[in-house]
């Protein structure tokens, strides 16, 4: 175990089915002033680039999606010195057409969650942006980076973060698609809220592991379903997200490090 101050630029937190990404890595264990993140984080060197690598989960699944150390996770990244980070997901397809196998690079989302610790500005005025929630020069990257590895994938959707841990109803399901979500997950937020109040850039890829309850058939989704198709796509997830983090631009020209140019801050960022 090294210290960790400084030894990385980007970040990639992986989610369900993906707990280890990196070979020859060392191994950080950070501590943030919102406690532990959900495990050590593995650094080693992919393409030039120094890469973070964090399971949301922890490398045992541990946390279930309500009880993730969001706050922690992304501070402890950011101390690291990360400053870009990739954030794969499985979720549900919410769109006939978005079977499961199907890889999705997301550029809305509709927060479903409730009661999760989702700022780090619990005092002063501080109000990010958050428009566009996903970083546009990421997902150039990694839509880049599939299509190089032969995965297209689908240029844009909207995530339907909901609480969990259990899935959706067929009426909520039907309603999500109605309101214009096109895939379900239980992480997408508080996470990409909380890496743009930190100023990081941040992206994702999907994996559509299933059909949501409300889309079609009568069986539901299962968590067994979900595990099952994410193994048989691992390989290819991975090699997409060791190719996006290699050739992720240095130059950060997108909007999201300047997200809190202006504003007073409580405190010092790390
Ligand atoms: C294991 S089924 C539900 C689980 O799958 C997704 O995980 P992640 O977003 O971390 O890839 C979903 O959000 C739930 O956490
Ligand atoms: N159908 C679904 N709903 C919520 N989260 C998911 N993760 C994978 N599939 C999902």
């Amino acid at each position: 175990m090294t210290e960790a101050s400084l030894v990385a630029d980007v970040g990639v937190i992986g989610g369900s089915g993906l707990y280890a990404l990196l070979d020859d890595a060392t191994e950080h264990e950070v501590s943030t002033p919102y406690g532990s993140p959900s495990d050590k984080i593995t650094v080693a060197e992919v393409g030039g680039r120094r890469v973070a690598f964090l399971p949301r989960h922890g490398r045992d699944h541990r946390f279930p999606p309500h009880k993730i150390p969001y706050r922690a996770n992304l501070w402890a990244l950011r101390s690291m010195g990360v400053r870009q980070i990739i954030a794969p997901c499985a979720v549900g397809g919410l769109r006939p057409e978005l079977g499961p196998g199907t890889f999705v690079v997301p550029d809305q989302l509709i927060d479903r969650t409730s009661g999760r610790e989702q700022t780090y500005y619990d005092t002063g005025a501080v109000h990010v942006s958050f428009a566009d929630p996903y970083c546009p020069q990421g997902r150039r990257a990694v839509l880049a980076a599939g299509a190089r590895q032969g995965i297209e994938a689908v240029d844009g959707g909207t995530v339907v973060v909901v609480q969990g841990p259990r899935f959706s109803t067929r009426a909520e399901s039907r309603w999500f698609s109605a309101i214009g979500g096109t895939i379900v997950n239980m992480t997408a937020h508080p996470e990409a809220v909380l890496a743009r109040e930190l100023a990081l850039c941040y992206s994702s890829i999907a994996l559509v592991t299933d059909l949501d309850a409300g889309v079609e058939g009568d069986h539901g989704v299962t968590m067994e379903e979900v595990f099952s198709v994410f193994s048989a796509n691992t390989a290819r997830l991975r090699d997409v997200l060791l190719e996006a983090v290699a050739t992720l631009p240095t130059e950060r020209t997108c909007a999201c490090a300047g997200t809190l140019d202006g504003i007073k801050l409580p405190f010092d960022l790390p």
